[in-house]
């Protein structure tokens, strides 16, 4: 496989930003796609605050972040991916339109080019299968904010081949991202699969009057080191994504009443408080 000189983004938003960011960054050419001039600039300009920022604190130089934005060129035209040599698909967690839209990227990109998705639940197998080359399909999960979280989990597909894997890591690995390795595809990938049952269980622990939420975000932290308790995380990540992502292990895995949504969590999700991103969810973010 050529060296990767530019980098295709495929969707602008929270995730394609940030890798967008990394990929011009790491020294590629970036070529970031969504599907409408606002969304591109919008993308282009969330880069260009968490730059500025950068600058602010003394972390990035005035020049190396006009480099940086000077290598990444926004597009709502699907053809001018023609050129690139690697694709990073950001779009939404939604099955249909990923199979769509990794049947254009099969048309406009060369044949030996990989097609990685940022997915954070689906299945890689499904997704490939959109496509004429399943070999080059492969999961490359990052973690949000993609520019600052340390870890890449990269997903082996049913087809995926080992150089797919291989370079995909390498790629990572130049990003700055330390990365491990999912070789079955599964639901949730590592992470995931045992992130979401300890959220499930807090819940699930609440409603039973167990312990007060913030004595279990408490004694999560302080018992076993984490940054963040359960109700903390569920509110930074969205409780709908939490019991999105739960109602499809329950699909997908296995029966087991442990993946059942306790109905406090699915209340909170009725009522639209999803936290954070609503102002209110676990806890109130209101004032
Ligand atoms: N947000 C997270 O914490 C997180 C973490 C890891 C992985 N992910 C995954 O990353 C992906 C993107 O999530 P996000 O949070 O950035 O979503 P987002 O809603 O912020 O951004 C998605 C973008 O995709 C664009 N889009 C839709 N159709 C498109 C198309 N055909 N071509 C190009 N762009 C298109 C949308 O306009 C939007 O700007 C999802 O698969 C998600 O599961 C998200």
């Amino acid at each position: 496989m050529s060296e990767i000189k530019t980098i295709g983004v495929v969707g602008a938003g929270t995730m394609g930003n940030g890798i967008a960011q990394l990929a011009a960054q790491s020294g590629a050419q970036v070529i970031m796609r969504d599907i409408k001039d606002e969304f591109v600039e919008r993308g282009l300009k969330s880069i260009d605050k968490f730059l500025s920022k950068g600058v602010e604190r003394g972390k990035v130089t005035p020049e190396q972040k006009a480099e940086v934005l000077g290598r990444i060129k926004g597009t709502t035209d699907m053809a001018d991916l023609a050129p690139v040599d690697f694709i990073i698909e950001a779009v939404i967690e939604d099955l249909a339109l990923k199979k769509s839209v990794y049947g254009e990227l099969d048309e406009v990109c060369r044949p030996e080019v990989i097609l990685a998705t940022n997915t954070s639940s689906m299945s890689v197998t499904l997704i490939a299968a959109a496509t004429k080359r399943p070999q080059q399909v492969v999961g490359m999960h990052f973690f949000n904010p993609a520019q600052i979280m340390r870890l890449v989990e990269v997903i082996r597909g049913y087809a995926t081949s080992d150089e797919t894997v291989a370079v995909t890591a390498a790629l990572a690995q130049k990003m700055g991202k330390e990365t491990v390795e999912v070789k079955v595809d599964s639901p949730g990938f590592i992470v995931n699969r045992l992130m979401i049952p300890h959220m499930v269980e807090a819940a699930r622990m609440l409603q039973e009057g167990v312990a007060t939420r913030e004595d279990i975000d408490k004694a999560i932290k302080l018992g076993l080191n984490y940054p963040m308790g359960p109700f903390e995380l569920m509110d930074f990540t969205g409780i709908d994504i939490c019991k999105f992502v739960a109602d499809y292990f329950a699909l997908e895995l296995n029966k087991e009443m442990k993946w059942d949504v306790p109905t406090n969590m699915k209340n909170q999700v009725r009522a639209g408080h999803l936290g954070r991103k609503s102002g209110k969810g676990w806890y109130d973010y209101s004032k």
